[in-house]
């Protein structure tokens, strides 16, 4: 397994050019948050716009557009339970990132299930915290299309099967192979499983064991998918910076809160970003 590291990453984010516009930077369009877990959605979707994503739109449950719009502005909304919207948004995205607070109803498998049918190849599916669940509860089989998941032991045990206390390398690898997509391993020194490759986080505290704090790194995997053309450094850069930037506000506070690491983001981005003079 090969370590990421601070001049690894630093080589990933890049200068942004003179003439780029919001388009060069990529539509997201984020899943999730049911009326109980708002706040899920709202963390992933500010971890998105902060990380740079060009435009975000969020689907969730109208209960939460209120409170969303008033958090962030930057992003539009829409009714997650309206098929029709979410079918015609899917098509105009360039990343999906499905899941934080989306809970395990009936009606939210439907929606999982409905982004399956309508995801195309080139797009990218990220799929974090409720989304792993109904994935292995309901048996779904997976969309041709580039396809991310982000669990923690708990979900990585339910799509893999494997218990918590057999998670080793060799048994995720083989997991990896089956499912045919990048994993996240999430934990206090995150694995990261790509077909070729794996690697493993040197950054993170305890201080981030805070609910909340994988939806935000859900958003800021889709925000760096979004800009940077290798989706698999896109994705070591996201998971490095989330835990670097924890680190660093670690180094005063005894807890971490998400919302402190997405204010964080594009100062923390701006000193990794490429030949900074
Ligand atoms: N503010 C909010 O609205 C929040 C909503 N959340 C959402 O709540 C939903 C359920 O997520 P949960 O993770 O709570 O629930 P899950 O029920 O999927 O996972 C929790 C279970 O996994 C086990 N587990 C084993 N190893 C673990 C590990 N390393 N870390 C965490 N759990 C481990 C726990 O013991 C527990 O039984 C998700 O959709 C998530 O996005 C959470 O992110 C918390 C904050
Ligand atoms: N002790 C720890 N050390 C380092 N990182 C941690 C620690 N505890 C939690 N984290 C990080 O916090 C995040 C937790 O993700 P997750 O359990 O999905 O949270 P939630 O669903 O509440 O948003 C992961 O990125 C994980 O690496
Ligand atoms: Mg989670």
């Amino acid at each position: 397994m090969k370590n990421i590291t601070a001049d690894i990453v630093q080589q990933f984010i890049p200068k942004r050019k003179e003439d780029s516009y919001k388009g060069t930077y990529g539509k997201v369009l984020v899943i999730g948050g049911d009326q109980n877990m708002g706040g899920a959605i709202m963390l992933t979707a500010s971890a998105a716009v902060y990380s740079g994503a060009g435009l975000v739109t969020v689907a969730t449950d109208p209960k939460n557009h209120t409170a969303l719009h008033a958090r962030l502005p930057e992003a539009m909304v829409l009714d997650l339970w309206d098929a029709k919207s979410l079918e015609e948004q899917i098509k105009k995205v360039d990343i999906v990132v499905m899941g934080p607070g989306l809970g395990l109803s009936e009606q939210a498998a439907e929606v999982v299930e409905l982004v399956f049918q309508h995801i195309h190849k080139e797009q990218q599916l990220i799929l974090d915290g409720s989304a792993i669940s109904l994935v292995a509860q309901e048996s779904l089989s997976l969309p041709e299309t580039h396809l991310t998941f982000t669990p923690h032991a708990g979900e990585w045990k339910k799509l893999s099967g494997i218990s918590k206390e057999d998670q080793t390398v060799e048994k995720n690898k083989q997991a990896q192979k089956k499912l045919d997509a990048t994993i996240v391993l999430k934990g206090s020194r995150t694995e990261i499983y790509f077909c070729n490759d794996d690697w493993k986080n040197t950054t993170g505290n305890p201080a981030m064991a805070t609910g909340g704090m994988g939806d935000t790194l859900a958003g800021m995997i889709a925000g760096f998918t979004a800009q940077l053309p290798d989706k698999e450094q896109a994705t070591l850069a996201a998971v490095y910076l989330h835990s670097y930037i924890g680190d660093a506000l670690a180094d005063q506070q005894y807890v971490v809160l998400p919302s402190q690491i997405i204010e964080a983001i594009p100062s923390f981005m701006k000193n990794f970003e490429q030949q900074r003079l």
